[in-house]
């Protein structure tokens, strides 16, 4: 071998582990052979998913296929049966409970139904993704710096509802209130959002505002999103990538450059012919 061949397989080398360091820093969640079992039922059956930083992701699936559940093994709240999942550089499936709970302050999730605290007002709730920021007890607003009330009141008015900031909570359509976790969400300057059908309980317009909101926070701030729904227009139109499960089992993981609306909705064939999709 000459030398300048040694000196290229070298430099070769050099790029490899370049390359496969920076292919790691790029990964947000990488989950191998995950498995989940609740007594009988094998809810995730040897689930492989790799997402980069910044992608917006989007799990379908018939319901009982298992996206809540993936979902909810990637910040620990289901530990696994067998499998590892890696989440911000975080091993998942062997963290204690301190890590669990570290990972989770960086990690914003979004449910169906808000959780936000009714008798509170938005800007109260917004301000409780900063309690983890907190030290010593909790006295309403004034537990929170004027510098992060100013912050709670410009997430308020980036999702479109500074006005309504010392309305009470639940006195806001379903739509106001999701916009409103999603301004918490983002009061935890979040790496990761997890959303957990955000747009099942909402109408299509509030659907789609609620997801043009999922989808901004992921293009401007470069936050993962990952996100479960039953609408395969929806995810079509706002995902980077689809990621289909059968029956536990993930049957599609495609670009959405790249994928029609018949490909995803063979996701939903073989079990139930008269199964109710929604495709809008
Ligand atoms: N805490 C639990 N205890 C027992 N079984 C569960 C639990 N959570 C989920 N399952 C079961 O695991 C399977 C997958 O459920 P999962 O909620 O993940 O599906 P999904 O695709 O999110 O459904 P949906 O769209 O209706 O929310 C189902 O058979 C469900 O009944």
């Amino acid at each position: 071998m000459s030398l300048i061949q040694i000196t290229n397989t070298e430099a070769d080398a050099d790029i490899d582990s370049h390359h496969s360091r920076n292919i790691q820093a790029d990964i947000a969640i990488e989950a191998t052979a995950l498995h989940k079992s609740f007594g009988s039922t094998h809810a995730l059956k040897g689930v492989d998913l790799k997402v980069a930083k910044g992608e917006m992701t989007v799990l379908l699936g018939l319901s009982g296929s298992g996206k809540s559940t993936l979902l909810r093994c990637l910040n620990g709240l289901h530990q696994l049966t067998s499998g590892e999942v890696t989440v911000l550089g975080e091993a998942v499936h062997v963290a204690k409970a301190r890590k669990l709970r570290a990972l989770r302050s960086r990690v914003g999730f979004i449910f169906q139904h808000f959780n936000l605290v009714n008798r509170l007002t938005c800007l109260e709730n917004v301000l409780i993704g900063a309690a983890g920021r907190i030290r010593g007890p909790r006295y309403g607003l004034l537990s929170y710096t004027k510098a992060q009330r100013r912050e709670a009141l410009g997430h308020l008015e980036r999702v479109g509802l500074g006005d309504l900031a010392f309305q009470r909570a639940d006195s806001l359509s379903g739509g106001q209130q999701q916009r409103v976790a999603i301004a918490r969400a983002l009061m935890q300057k979040p790496e990761l959002i997890l959303a957990d059908e955000p747009v099942a309980s909402l109408d299509p317009q509030n659907a789609a505002n609620v997801m043009d909101l999922l989808f901004q926070v992921c293009r401007e701030d470069g936050i993962t999103v990952v996100c479960t729904l039953h609408q395969v227009d929806l995810a079509l139109q706002w995902a980077n990538r689809i990621v289909g499960l059968r029956s536990g089992e993930k049957v599609l993981d495609e670009s959405t450059a790249s994928l029609s609306k018949e490909r995803v909705l063979e996701v939903y064939q073989q079990l139930d012919p008269d199964a109710e999709i929604t495709t809008s």
